[in-house]
Parts: structure tokens; C-alpha cells; sequence
């Protein structure tokens, strides 16, 4: 079998259309979305991913406003930032770029974003609304998969999803959410005892734990669907997944390549995130 290939960035683009009309609905309303970006440092991957939020912000009518602190910046620095912002009317959401530099431990900065402001999901209030199953901002990156998957038509309800890594930003939210949508999730990670055994059970394999080609073809089962979170860079800068998706490409249902398959649906999530976010400060229904 050759898998289909699952173009996220076409599928990103598409839905943009559709944020970008919500957006001018919003606008006519008297509300303009607004979005704030905190980035401490100058992590090369970190200065491109905001750069491409506040484009991808601007091309469909969102406010973005950077924040760069320096490297230095201290954990109470940080907080006093996002408190003035928490009570910044044009601001509807925040995000801290991730990852912090190591003197700053994110679990005493996250919390401090308004829930109602957290489009990252991040906030401990959102991810117990998630694990309870209530609405909530669900982080961008497990909600761009749920996505992908609704696109292609693939039925989560009794699947057996195997979600490889347990980040907090991704594989736990990934497999909370799939579990939400009634799956039959399995969470395997660096101390999983013969990975192969279960994630070649898997109808759905999300592989998120940044090891280059962990996933050969032996690791797949014939016709599964394939998401491949990793963003890993080789010595040449040339970016692969998780997967070796040549490899795997001929066994798999269908599969998402790295680049162009789950980080474009992102940053697609975070602009659709902060809409919502928008809706909910004004009370207006938030679907
Ligand atoms: N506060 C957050 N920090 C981080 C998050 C997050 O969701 N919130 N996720 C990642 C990084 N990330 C967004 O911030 C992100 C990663 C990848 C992409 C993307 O579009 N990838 C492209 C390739 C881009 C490239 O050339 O490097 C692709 O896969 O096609 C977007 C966003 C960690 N931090």
C-alpha cells in the first residue's frame, strides 16, 4: 500500500480562508482579535515560529504585539508582564513562546495567563477542562491533528491510538484528546519496553518525541494513519520527522510529511484559538 500524503498546508490554508472571514465579521462587530507574544531569548526556531504566528496573525486581520525580553529576564519580570496584559482590553490572547530558558520554570509562568487569555491551552485550569472533557482551549498542536484527521474522514471512535511522547505541549494533550473523541489510546515513551510491539497495534500513530526516523516501516501497521510531530534538523538543516517517511509511506493509510503536514495546522489553530478567545471576552457564542 502507498499511503496519501496529508497536505497540512494546504488544509491550513484553507481554514485560514475561513478565520480570515470571522475575523472581518468580528471587525464589524467593533472587535479586533488581538494577540500577544512573549519570546525570552533569541532561540533561532523560536524567533521563526513567532515570526510566522504574527504573519500568519496579520494576513487574516488579527493585532499581534511582541514582547522580547532578554535571556536574563527573570521569572518575576515575566509574571509582571503577563499580569499587564491580563488586563490589556486589546489583548484577547497570550502566549509564551516555549522553550524558556532553563533558570525559568514554565510551570511558574503559565499559570499566571488569565484562562480566558491562555490560547496555548497551557494553563492547568485548560488542560483539567480537557482531561474532564468540558470546552476549553485545547493546545494548538493536538487540535491541528484532530483536524487533520476529520479532513482525511479518518473515525477516531474505536481506534486504538498510540500516542508516542508525553510532552505536555503534545503527546499528553494529543492522547487526552483523542481519548475525549473515543479513542482507545495507548502513551508510549523513552522508557516503553519494545515500542514496536505497541505502536505496530496502532490505527492512529501520533509520534511526537524528537528522534529522528524512530519509526521505521516494522513500526507500523499496514494502512495506518500516520501523524509525525517531530521537527528535527540534520547536519545539512534539512528538517525530517520522527518517521522515516519513505519507509513507512508504503505501508501506511495515509501520512503527514515534515515540513508541511502538522506545523502549518499550528499556527492555524493558534489564529483559531485566539478568535475564540475574542468571542469569549465579548460573550458571544463560541461554537
Ligand atoms: N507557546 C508555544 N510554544 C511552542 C509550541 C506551541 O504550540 N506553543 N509548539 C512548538 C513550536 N511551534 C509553535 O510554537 C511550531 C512548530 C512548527 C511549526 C511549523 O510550521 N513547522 C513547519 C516547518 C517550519 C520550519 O521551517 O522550521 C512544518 O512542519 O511544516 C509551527 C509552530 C514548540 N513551542
Amino acid at each position: 500500500m502507498t499511503a496519501k500524503i496529508i497536505d497540512g498546508k494546504a488544509i491550513a490554508q484553507k481554514l485560514r480562508e475561513r478565520l480570515k472571514r470571522e475575523v472581518d465579521d468580528l471587525k464589524e462587530k467593533g472587535i479586533t482579535p488581538g494577540l500577544a507574544v512573549i519570546l525570552v531569548g533569541e532561540d533561532p526556531a523560536s524567533l521563526t515560529y513567532v515570526r510566522n504566528k504574527r504573519k500568519a496573525c496579520r494576513e487574516i486581520g488579527i493585532r499581534s504585539f511582541l514582547f522580547s525580553l532578554p535571556e536574563t529576564v527573570s521569572e518575576g519580570e515575566l509574571v509582571r508582564k503577563i499580569e499587564e496584559l491580563n488586563g490589556d482590553e486589546q489583548v484577547h490572547g497570550i502566549l509564551v513562546q516555549l522553550p524558556l530558558p532553563s533558570h525559568v520554570n514554565p510551570a511558574n509562568i503559565l499559570p499566571r495567563i488569565h484562562p480566558m487569555k491562555d490560547v496555548d491551552g497551557f494553563h492547568p485550569l485548560n488542560a483539567g477542562k480537557l482531561m474532564a472533557g468540558e470546552k476549553t482551549f485545547i493546545p494548538c498542536t493536538p487540535l491541528g491533528i484532530s483536524v487533520l484527521l476529520k479532513e482525511i474522514g479518518c473515525r477516531v471512535e474505536g481506534k486504538h491510538a498510540v500516542v508516542v511522547g508525553r510532552s505536555n505541549i503534545v503527546g499528553k494533550p494529543a492522547g487526552q484528546l483523542l481519548l475525549n473523541m473515543n479513542a482507545t489510546v495507548t502513551y508510549c515513551h523513552s522508557k516503553t519496553a519494545d515500542l514496536q510491539k505497541f505502536t505496530s497495534m496502532a490505527d492512529i500513530l501520533i509520534v511526537a518525541c524528537g528522534k529522528p526516523n524512530l519509526i521505521g516501516a516494522g513500526h507500523v501497521k499496514e494502512g495506518a494513519v500516520v501523524i509525525d510531530v517531530g521537527i528535527n534538523r540534520d547536519e545539512s538543516g534539512r528538517l525530517t520527522g520522527d518517521v522515516n517517511f519513505e519507509e513507512v509511506k508504503e505501508k501506511a493509510g495515509f501520512i503527514t510529511p515534515v515540513p508541511g503536514g502538522v506545523g502549518p495546522m499550528t499556527i492555524t489553530m493558534l489564529l483559531s484559538n485566539t478568535i475564540q478567545a475574542a468571542k469569549q471576552i465579548h460573550r458571544l457564542p463560541w461554537p
